[in-house]
């Protein structure tokens, strides 16, 4: 599986205030915000384009537009928080929609909620969550993907672990993985360590459970 860190100084800064405990939920929405514009822009390096004329108010230009944008899915809830603005960057592409939560107990994902297309064959997909932990979540996802036909996948993280990045390269499925860092474990709770605690709670609240 080709697995990018995008470790720019900006995305860094980004990423240390996801961290930092005393941030609040809106200072953390805004940084995962600007982090997910930076990874979308670094993941798009690799997406196909192509050339056409453009007339600018002097002569014919050769413009470049993406070939094929692709279906943005977002994995609610933590996924939310970067859908505004992979969309902004890529106001060419549709979204869908996939709901997990993790059950605290088998930290397997739940499914409650599956909102794309019935065929993805020749769509390239972007998948937004900020967490890839054990991957069940992920897997899971992209499964729902590959079952449409999609062979093209890329999956944007904030943070993952080894653990779950071995298991979807294990999986033997398209995935590409962009991620802003690669931490060191999960705890007893498979929590990522030192991670920036529940994404999803950190953006909209909820009990600490970590
Ligand atoms: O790799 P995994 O071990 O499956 O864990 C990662 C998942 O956990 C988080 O979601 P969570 O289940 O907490 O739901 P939430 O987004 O509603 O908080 C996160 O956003 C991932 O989807
Ligand atoms: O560290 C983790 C692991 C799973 N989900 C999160 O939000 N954070
Ligand atoms: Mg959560």
């Amino acid at each position: 599986m080709d697995v990018l860190v995008v470790d720019h100084p900006l995305a860094k800064s980004r990423l240390t205030a996801m961290r930092d405990a005393r941030t609040d939920n809106g200072q953390f929405r805004a940084a995962l915000h600007e982090l997910t514009t930076m990874l979308v822009y670094e993941a798009a390096r690799s997406f196909a384009t192509e050339q056409f004329p453009v007339q600018t108010p002097v002569a014919v230009a050769e413009g470049t537009r993406l070939a094929n944008p692709p279906l943005l899915v977002p994995v609610l809830r933590a996924g939310l928080g970067m859908a505004d603005s992979a969309l902004a960057l890529l106001p060419e592409s549709s979204m869908g929609f996939v709901g997990l939560a993790r059950d605290e107990e088998t930290y397997e994902p739940r499914a409650y909620m599956e909102s794309l297309p019935g065929d993805l064959k020749g769509i390239p997909v972007l998948v937004l969550d900020p967490m890839l932990a054990t991957g069940g979540s992920l897997l899971h996802c992209v499964r729902l993907l590959v079952d449409r036909g999609a062979t093209d996948i890329t999956v944007l993280c904030v943070l993952a672990a080894p653990a779950g990045i071995e298991r979807l390269a294990d999986s033997g499925l398209p995935i590409r993985l962009v991620t802003a860092a690669i931490d060191e474990k999960l705890n007893e709770r498979m929590y990522i360590v030192p991670g920036l605690g529940d994404a999803g709670d950190r953006q909209f609240g909820g009990m600490p459970r970590f």
